[in-house]
């Protein structure tokens, strides 16, 4: 159990909604190239008020850099998709040194998949412990410019390594690495006046209203209680038909 599942969850109700054309999507979308299980889905789904804080932070950033966008990689994830991932980073991760997946002994599985769950949520069904993203409050996002380049943030969304902790390139000496810290500390700077917060490992996932959210406003603000405004989205709204907008060329990334 990771510390922010004991916050309760008292879910507000808001629904599930496309987020607007305005952002640079990520298409197409990494889980669902895997064959991720999404059903009828969109993982560009989020809450309606997690949707109009992220609007807003965009606007903000317009205002400090003119043309510039967020790039949205993954908002919802219904709790079949986690577990997908989760299990596909472990294959991954194996692969990578140079184990077999279906080989492991117990020991190497127990190692391996630490790592994983130091950036991927358990794949909880315990409506008390829903991860992040199945409650479309969480988000992971990162920059392009005016000409549509991604801003080069040192790592890449998702990579296992202390690269994707937010601070890596806090005390860098070259310059280069200098801008991936700046970088980073401007996405945390437009989300986090918006109400947002930061995952503590990763430097692209940011929510509002969910138990990470409520714990890590409980320890940074001193707040006496706290509790998460949406749990499990699928809980809630397991009988809609969301309709899904195609997206415009014109965001779609080659
Ligand atoms: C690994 C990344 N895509 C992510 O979303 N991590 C959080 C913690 C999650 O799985 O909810
Ligand atoms: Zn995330």
């Amino acid at each position: 159990m990771k510390p922010y599942q004991i916050i309760p969850i008292a879910d507000c109700g808001e629904p599930l909604a496309e987020i607007s054309q305005s952002f640079f999507i990520q298409a197409p979308h990494a889980y669902q190239a895997l064959g991720a299980p999404y059903g009828n889905k969109s993982p560009f789904y989020l809450r309606t008020g997690v949707r109009d804080r992220l609007q807003a932070a965009q606007n903000f950033l317009q205002t400090m850099r003119a043309g510039w966008q967020i790039k949205v990689f993954d908002a919802y994830r219904p709790i079949p998709v986690q577990r997908f991932m989760v299990e596909h980073t472990l294959c991954e991760l194996a692969k990578a040194q140079g184990l077999d997946r279906q080989h492991l002994s117990a020991q190497q599985e127990q190692e391996l998949m630490a790592q994983v769950l130091q950036f991927w949520a358990i794949p909880s069904d315990d409506p008390n412990t829903p991860p992040p993203h199945s409650t479309g409050a969480a988000v992971d996002i990162t920059l392009v410019d005016r000409d549509r380049q991604e801003i080069n943030m040192g790592s890449a969304i998702d990579e296992i390594s202390d690269r994707s902790f937010p601070n890596y390139f806090e005390t860098a000496t070259s310059a280069e690495a200098r801008s991936f810290h700046a970088y980073r500390e401007l996405l945390l700077q437009i989300m986090a006046a918006h109400g947002f917060q930061r995952h503590p490992n990763e430097w692209w996932h940011f929510s509002y209203g969910d138990q990470m959210w409520a714990w890590l406003n409980l320890k940074e603000l001193g707040q006496a209680k706290a509790i998460a405004k949406y749990g499990d989205a699928n809980r809630i709204f397991c009988d809609s038909r969301p309709i899904l907008e195609p997206i415009p060329e014109i965001l779609i990334e080659k």
